[in-house]
């Protein structure tokens, strides 16, 4: 890991919490906004991203409000309200299909707990009518290849608020992780992650910003 920020600098942060997550309902497609402590989370993200010294050229985000939001507190806790942004449906949370809105410890009644787990965090197992993590990733790569990797090796430097699954696709990517290897990996909300990328697009280092215990709330409560 290295301290000195230079070109090539790629910034991933999940959303902060959403009234959702605060309710513990699958999410997916559906549009629900921040929570107050989601905004909160995403002041204190754009703050540590400012103390990391980050200038963006351009910024990725999903059609979903609380990604928006996130990004517009973070750009404006950066002072940089301008930074164009591109708002694509490839970067939005997988889609949970029937499972949308329905309680996680429901479903869990329901279904089993295997099952379930088998929905939640299982590369390519997707749950009724809606997207695996794999299917997901077919969606997300050809759209990192084609918008955002363009910007990369033009030295811009770009940051990405989107979800929980959009990212683990994109970290899979630049991390060059298999699919039972990123399953380990959860994304707290508003836990900004700062990449330098090398010329074949994969990681030199990563820097997770989320101290251990932050102003608004511990990584642990936010992994949702
Ligand atoms: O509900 C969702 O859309 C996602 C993210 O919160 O949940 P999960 O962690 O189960 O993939």
């Amino acid at each position: 890991m290295t301290d000195a920020l230079t070109d090539n600098i790629l910034v991933l942060v999940r959303h902060g919490e959403s009234e959702w997550n605060r309710l513990n309902l699958f999410t997916g497609w559906r549009n629900p906004d921040l929570t107050e402590k989601g905004v909160i989370e995403a002041r204190v993200a754009g703050r540590m991203i400012r103390d990391n010294g980050a200038k963006f050229d351009i910024a990725f985000t999903s059609v979903l409000k609380r990604a928006q939001h996130t990004l517009d507190i973070i750009l404006s806790e950066l002072d940089q309200p301008d930074v164009p942004i591109v708002r694509d449906a490839a970067l939005n949370e997988r889609d949970y299909g029937e499972l949308s809105g329905l309680n996680k410890d429901e479903a869990r009644k329901k279904w089993g707990e295997a099952q379930v787990r088998d929905w939640r965090r299982s590369y390519d197992i997707p749950p009724p009518g809606g997207e695996s993590l794999k299917d997901t990733l077919a969606r997300v790569r050809p759209y990192y290849d084609s918008a955002i990797w363009p910007q990369i090796t033009q030295s811009k430097n770009v940051i990405i608020v989107a979800h929980g699954n959009s990212l683990r696709s994109l970290i899979m990517i630049l991390e060059g992780l298999s699919g039972d290897e990123i399953l380990q990996r959860e994304l707290a909300t508003g836990a900004p992650i700062l990449y330098r990328l090398g010329a074949d697009g994969r990681a030199i280092d990563r820097k997770d910003l989320l101290p251990a215990r932050s102003l608004a709330a511990p990584p642990e409560d936010r992994i949702v």
